[in-house]
């Protein structure tokens, strides 16, 4: 678990990225953290592992209070991937993927035989290994960055926008990937987006942030969307119009749900009743 406890961040220049966030992070759930540009997302990821340091308040993973742990050490037992991979270019695929377990003292041989295997989790092909990341796709390197983050087998991985700079379909092909990794291996995963859509896709729990780091609103995908808790979040989730606003249209041959604009949306089965986002026939 991660608690952030009255945290604020003021940065030198006097900007307050951060004002007294208050937040309890399960863990082995997914927690989003989804707001626009600006609203303090990633200073609040980079305080979970000490790249930046909170002003006041304290953020404990565990309950351990994280200001009295060595911020080197913290890093490399916290998985941490990035918008463009952030992969080191003139180190190869498995190099990259193998640093931070040989820093943190395995045989480079283990780190090597243990990267190629990261490489299967992730769906790449392991002939990929002796490539460097100049000569991989965009979603090729996004695999790689996350291989990366998961080298150190950390019970925590941050994510910040990690699938921002992909196109649409890889981008999907991503999400559903991470959607069943996060099955396997139950990590406690913090994923910043400023992407409503991949926040309700990919968030047990998501938070939606305003400027400074005010919270909007917590809950999961289904609470939000049933009750946008003001103005803002119904109108940063779309439930105010587009395609989230359905509502169901009679026809003479039956009933379709039409979203905010009128289009075709879907039609409704009596027997497919869900519980919390979970069917009840399974
Ligand atoms: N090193 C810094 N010095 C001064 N101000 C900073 C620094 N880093 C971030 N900020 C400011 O803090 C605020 C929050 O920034 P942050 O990067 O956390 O937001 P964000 O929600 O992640 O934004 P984006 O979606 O654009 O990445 C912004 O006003 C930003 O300009």
């Amino acid at each position: 678990m991660i608690e952030f406890r009255s945290v604020t961040k003021k940065f030198p220049d006097g900007t307050i990225a951060v004002d007294d966030f208050t937040l309890v992070l399960p863990s082995r759930k997914t927690t989003v953290l989804v707001g626009s540009s600006g609203s303090g997302k990633t200073t609040l990821l980079r305080m979970i592992n000490r790249m930046v340091d909170p002003t006041s308040g304290t953020i404990e993973i565990d309950g351990e209070d994280t200001s009295g742990l060595d911020p080197v050490a913290l890093r490399r037992r916290i998985g941490y991937v990035m918008q463009n991979s952030g992969l080191l270019p003139h180190f190869t695929v498995i190099e990259n993927v193998a640093t931070v377990p040989v820093l943190n003292g395995v045989p480079r041989k283990r780190a090597f035989s243990d990267a190629l295997a990261l490489l299967d989790t992730v769906g790449l092909e392991r002939t990929l290994a002796d490539r460097y990341p100049s000569q991989l796709s965009g979603g090729q390197q996004q695999r790689v960055g996350v291989a990366r983050g998961l080298a150190a087998d950390p019970n925590i991985l941050l994510m910040d926008e990690p699938f921002g700079a992909v196109d649409p379909i890889v981008r999907d092909e991503l999400q559903q990937e991470l959607i069943r990794l996060q099955r396997e291996l139950d990590k406690t995963v913090v994923f910043v987006t400023h992407d409503i859509d991949e926040a309700f896709l990919l968030g047990d729990q998501v938070v939606i942030l305003e400027q400074g780091g005010q919270i909007a609103q917590i809950g999961s995908p289904s609470e939000i969307m049933a009750a946008p808790a003001s103005d803002f979040v119904s109108s940063f989730i779309g439930a105010d119009r587009g395609k989230r606003a359905l509502s169901i249209r009679h026809t003479d041959r039956g009933s379709v749900l039409v979203d905010g604009f009128g289009r075709a949306a879907g039609v409704l089965v009596e027997d497919a009743l869900v519980d919390s986002g979970e069917s009840t026939s399974s």
